[in-house]
């Protein structure tokens, strides 16, 4: 049994996940950026600056010390966001302890190199990519932090690894699934939040719900298109990974990209929606760029990426994009 384990990023969904652990009753150490950070987790068992309200476990500490964090770990899991996981990683790969299980959380594909996380920590650590686990489904950090129910899948091509973080982590409130496709949760996992951003756009113009099914039908459709091009089982987007977490995060107040979507919906521009976000990462910003040009080279069509990206980095209104989508040639729904 993986019984000490150390996560490594105490935001949002860092933070939950090691309550999760903690609850199943692990031994769960997380590194904090900031000082401050690790001292209120570790002293008032507390993370107010991402989970404000949530008691966390006693069996879960903090450092602000990479090594002291990683000392001894069976299972590391990786809470930094996407973009920046490849310098983090590069400066924690000598102090990894050997044979301890990496644990991908992260939700978005790299800009410039275009890897899945898995890819990336794979490239960084000289860990084997069939022995990474990512785990994804519908997740928002906050409910899960409430203990609310939720699903999860955790995928390994490698089962036993998936296996033994499946132990490590169920507990009365978190149900965690197995699966062999990596491929298809992490894109998954990456394109739902840049469908979310298109979501929140269409609430903060003031569409209604069926702009939103639409949205979210055909994001699944656009999504499941490039993973089975590059290899996924489409059976996957049929799950947690897939229609799971679109769903929760396209429709919660609670998704960050959703409501940054929102606030460009209503007119803001991207630094006032960046500002918002009081420093927490909404991934589908930077995703819906290395995603559209993950499309491109692989000759896949996702035009509510590529619109997504036009609104983003091209300050294109979305009213206009909106219309675009709408005007594009007939077809059948399948083709
Ligand atoms: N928040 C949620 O509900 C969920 C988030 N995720 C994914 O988990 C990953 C981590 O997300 P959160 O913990 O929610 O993010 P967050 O923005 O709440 O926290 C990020 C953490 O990484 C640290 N960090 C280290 N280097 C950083 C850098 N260069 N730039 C920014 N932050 C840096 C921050 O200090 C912070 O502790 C993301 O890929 C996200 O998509 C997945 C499921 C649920
Ligand atoms: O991944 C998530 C839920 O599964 C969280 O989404 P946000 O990053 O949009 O809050």
């Amino acid at each position: 049994m993986v019984q000490r384990i150390t996560v490594l990023g105490a935001g949002s969904w860092g933070t939950a996940f090691a309550k999760v652990l903690a609850d199943a009753g692990r031994d769960v150490t997380m590194w904090a950026r900031r000082e401050e950070v690790a001292g209120e987790i570790r002293e008032r068992h507390a993370n107010s600056g991402y989970l404000p309200g949530i008691e966390l476990p006693a069996n879960l500490t903090a450092t602000h010390d990479p090594a002291e964090a990683l000392a001894g770990a069976e299972a590391v899991v990786l809470a930094v966001p996407s973009q920046s996981l490849r310098a983090n990683l590069s400066g924690w790969r000598e102090l990894l302890p050997r044979g301890a299980i990496l644990v991908s959380l992260a939700k978005g594909v790299e800009l410039g190199t275009l890897k899945r996380m898995s890819e990336v920590i794979a490239e960084i650590s000289g860990v084997s990519g069939d022995e990474i686990v990512v785990v994804s489904g519908p997740n928002l950090a906050r409910e899960i932090a409430q203990g609310q129910p939720a699903g999860a899948v955790l995928a390994c091509a490698d089962h036993d690894r998936a296996v033994a973080i499946q132990q490590a982590s169920f507990n009365s409130y978190f149900r965690p699934y197995t699966n062999t496709d990596v491929v298809g949760c992490e894109v998954g996992g990456a394109a739902k939040n840049v469908i979310a951003l298109s979501c929140g756009m269409a609430v903060g113009m003031g569409l209604g719900a069926n702009t939103t099914a639409t949205l979210i039908t055909r994001g699944l459709a656009e999504m499941a298109r490039l993973g089975t091009k590059l290899g996924a089982d489409p059976l996957t987007f049929a799950g947690l990974a897939g229609v799971g977490d679109l769903v929760a995060t396209c429709s919660s107040p609670l998704s960050r990209n959703r409501t940054f979507g929102e606030r460009l919906g209503r007119g803001e521009t991207l630094e006032q929606a960046q500002a918002a976000a009081g420093g927490q990462v909404a991934e589908g910003v930077m995703s819906c760029t290395s995603i559209r040009e993950l499309a491109h080279k692989h000759g896949v069509d996702m035009p509510i990426t590529d619109a997504m990206h036009r609104v983003c980095h091209e300050g294109a209104d979305p009213r206009q994009v909106g219309a675009e989508l709408l005007g594009r040639r007939q077809k059948h729904e399948w083709s």
